[in-house]
């Protein structure tokens, strides 16, 4: 499916947006809830990753596919592999097998985990057979992803003895560890993190609890983009509120530069975006090894609004939906960018324009086509194989469309 982009009407003036769950609270909660028991989840995330997630912890024997789905991946290879009966081969798609765990295994197997490798070492699919593990303590790498991480600490709380887990090198991600320490306090387990040393307290169960998700700051980020590279476009988005769990709640700090101005309504628990009148810089310098999701976005709006910018703490792009910092230079070269990357950070040159009549493509990559899309403000454009926007975020084109973007929904399929 093709999405043909013209700009709209601008300016519809306040469009409201409602944005489904976050996909990484949704994720955890699943996991916490298939363990606890008597969580109820409110305003879970509609993905098809947290839909895949939520059908896999349905079942403890035969064979599970979690797609393209990361986060699902880590979380329930430790989830079978704490599990005495689990009997599970775990396989993704082509990409998903391509997408190192070895770092995971190997700290489960230290747990006393039995995980085999099916095809090639240190990758996907697996085969799990679950065990009761008793050890509490094991050390792991954390500057790959922190989804290793939060993965041991979703089971810690059900292991006899809690967990100790050594953070080893420098954290990535490390927000992403702090609302897995955060939804685990909510659910009432001790959980600390101090020195590069988790601690987890064992619970034999939590009381009855009910915690609703807020929606998925990753998928405002698109929006964000949008108002920035329109002249004087307003958007509501609900339901946000300032004391976030999610690390990318910190982009209205960053689009302050691009003059978006957010006020929060926390009455209504929405936001409001709009245009105010900064001296925007020449060059925009931001380390985003917190807030990994934001690099397409950010790249995008830099191009578009002709800013130069230095982004770094880029290190993890590479082992995502897709190598992120090669598709960004492919696509942002053929609209006219001078871009350089290296393994961990992204170079963008002024632009003084956007080369006519752009295709984009995706690479299986939602937020390639989240990102590139708001660029339909400047200028048409098509963004391929669109339907990947369901990974993360289903409704995209639709709520698209609210703010006066002309989308248009080819299938060339029929
Ligand atoms: O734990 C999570 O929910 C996530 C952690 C991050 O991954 P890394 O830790 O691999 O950077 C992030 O990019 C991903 O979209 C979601
Ligand atoms: C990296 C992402 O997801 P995952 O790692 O869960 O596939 C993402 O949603 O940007």
């Amino acid at each position: 499916m093709k999405a043909i982009l013209h700009s709209g009407d601008f300016p519809v003036q306040n469009r409201k947006i409602i944005i489904g769950g976050s996909k990484s609270e949704s994720n955890r909660l699943l996991i916490l809830k298939s363990l606890f028991l008597n969580i109820r989840i409110k305003s879970l995330s509609e993905s098809d990753d947290t839909r895949v997630l939520e059908k896999s912890l349905k079942t403890l024997k035969g064979t599970v596919n979690i797609h393209h789905a990361g986060t699902a991946m880590r979380f329930l290879t430790a989830y079978y592999a704490s599990m005495e009966g689990a009997e599970i081969t775990l396989k993704g798609s082509q990409r998903m097998h391509e997408r190192p765990i070895g770092i995971l295994v190997e700290a489960l197997r230290n747990l006393g985990a039995d995980i085999e490798y099916l095809e090639n070492e240190g990758f996907p699919p697996l085969k799990i057979t679950g065990k009761k593990l008793t050890v509490d303590e094991v050390t792991i790498p954390a500057d790959v992803s922190s989804q290793y991480i939060s993965a041991l600490m979703l089971i810690a709380p059900k292991l006899p003895n809690g967990l100790k887990i050594y953070l080893d090198g420098d954290t990535v991600s490390e927000a992403y560890i702090q609302m897995t320490l955060s939804l685990l306090r909510r659910i009432g387990v001790k959980a600390s993190l101090n020195n590069n040393q988790i601690t987890i307290s064992p619970v034999e169960k939590v009381e009855e609890v009910e915690i609703a998700v807020e929606s998925d700051w990753s998928s405002a980020s698109y929006f964000y983009s949008l108002v920035a590279l329109s002249e004087n476009l307003k958007i509501t988005l609900s339901h946000f509120s300032k004391d976030s769990l999610q690390g990318d709640s910190f982009l209205p700090e960053i689009y302050k530069v691009f003059g978006v101005q957010t006020d929060f309504n926390t009455a209504e628990n929405s936001i409001n975006l709009y245009k105010q009148e900064v001296i925007l810089p020449n060059r925009v310098t931001l380390d985003l090894s917190n807030t990994p999701d934001l690099a397409q976005t950010i790249a995008v709006t830099c191009f578009g609004m002709g800013i130069a910018c230095n982004l770094t703490g880029l290190q993890t792009l590479k082992i995502k939906e897709t190598d992120r910092l090669s598709a960004l230079k492919k696509e942002l070269s053929k609209l006219g960018a001078v871009i350089t990357i290296d393994d961990n950070s992204l170079q963008l040159e002024r632009s003084s324009g956007i080369l006519p009549n752009p295709s984009i493509e995706t690479y299986e990559d939602h937020r390639m086509a989240m990102a590139f899309a708001p660029l339909a403000v400047k200028t048409d454009l098509i963004i391929e194989d669109a339907q990947v926007v369901s990974k993360s975020y289903p409704e995209f084109w639709k709520d698209l469309k609210m703010t006066g973007i002309n989308c248009d929904l080819k299938d060339l399929s029929k």
